[in-house]
């Protein structure tokens, strides 16, 4: 179980996120939603010991997170960040050796189940043709899959994918929330992740949790959290909801939307 304990978080003199709670279960599919700029990329790197806190703590099975060493955290919380910046020539291969380095030695070769992992790996993002090219050969989908198959090798209990599907044609998305519940699914891997596509959330998530303005303002199940009136409400774009074969859809009303604004500029 992964507890967020009255947090708050001040960046640049700005207050980022404040005093909230919140819990991730484990096991479990939780979604991070919310407006941009609402805080969640800073939720996810407080979570992952990259970004102070001011107040409060983040418990990992009970024990403030600060108590565990570096070395200690890459061994049970993995994360993919929003952005990623790759020096030239680096190859796939090598980018996933990076996801191995908590399980190893300095300057000790791969062992057989470093190899192995990575392997695994690579065939659970699809990358492994891409293993010895550089990175920036690559489009951006296809290294996105790469820098998911590096947090894969890291092999850890908690993933936490910021963003994972930017970049990603409406195929290769699906494909990665396949790849990412059946973690969940068949290696009983906590999962966090930061989605803008709530009809995505809603799908391959159990729970969510909504930020605005720095603030939880729901949290629970994907189905509870998301009704259309929140969600319009939240984000200031009129939702409804369609039936679709036997799937309930968010969509906006985009129609409404432009109206509204057609009709402030005629009020302008
Ligand atoms: N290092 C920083 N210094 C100052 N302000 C920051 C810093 N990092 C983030 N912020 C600010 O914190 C707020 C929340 O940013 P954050 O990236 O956590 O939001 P987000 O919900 O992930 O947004 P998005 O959906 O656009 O990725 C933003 O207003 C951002 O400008």
């Amino acid at each position: 179980m992964l507890t967020v304990n009255k947090l708050t978080c001040r960046l640049g003199g700005k207050l980022i996120l404040k005093d909230i709670s919140c819990e991730f279960l484990k096991g479990k599919i939780t979604a991070l939603v919310g407006p941009n700029g609402s805080g969640k990329s800073t939720l996810l790197k407080i979570i992952a010991g990259l970004t102070p806190n001011e107040e409060g703590e983040v418990l990992l099975e009970g024990k403030g997170i600060k108590q565990y060493s570096r070395a200690d955290m890459a061994l049970r919380i993995a994360m993919l960040p929003q952005r990623h910046a790759v020096p030239v020539g680096l190859t796939v291969a090598d980018l996933v050796e990076f996801g191995r380095h908590p399980h190893r030695r300095w300057f000790a070769p791969l062992s057989t189940e470093d190899k192995e992992r990575m392997h695994w790996a690579m065939a659970e993002a699809g990358v492994l043709e891409f293993a010895d090219l550089a990175i920036e050969t690559l489009s951006g989908g296809e290294a996105q899959r790469c820098w998911l198959a590096m947090v894969l090798a890291q092999d850890t209990d908690i993933v936490l994918l910021d963003e994972p599907t930017s970049w990603l044609d409406i195929a290769h998305q699906i494909e990665l929330l396949h790849i990412v519940q059946r973690l969940n699914q068949d290696y009983g891997k906590t999962i966090i992740w930061v989605l803008h596509d709530l009809n995505h959330a809603q799908q391959f998530s159990h729970q969510a949790i909504m930020l605005l303005q720095g603030e939880v303002i729901a949290s629970g199940r994907v189905d509870d959290v998301f009704t259309a009136e929140r969600i319009s409400d939240v984000y200031q774009t009129p939702i409804t909801r369609v039936q679709v074969n036997d799937q309930t859809l968010l969509w906006p009303c985009i129609k409404a939307v432009s109206d509204e604004s057609r009709l402030k500029q005629q009020v302008l």
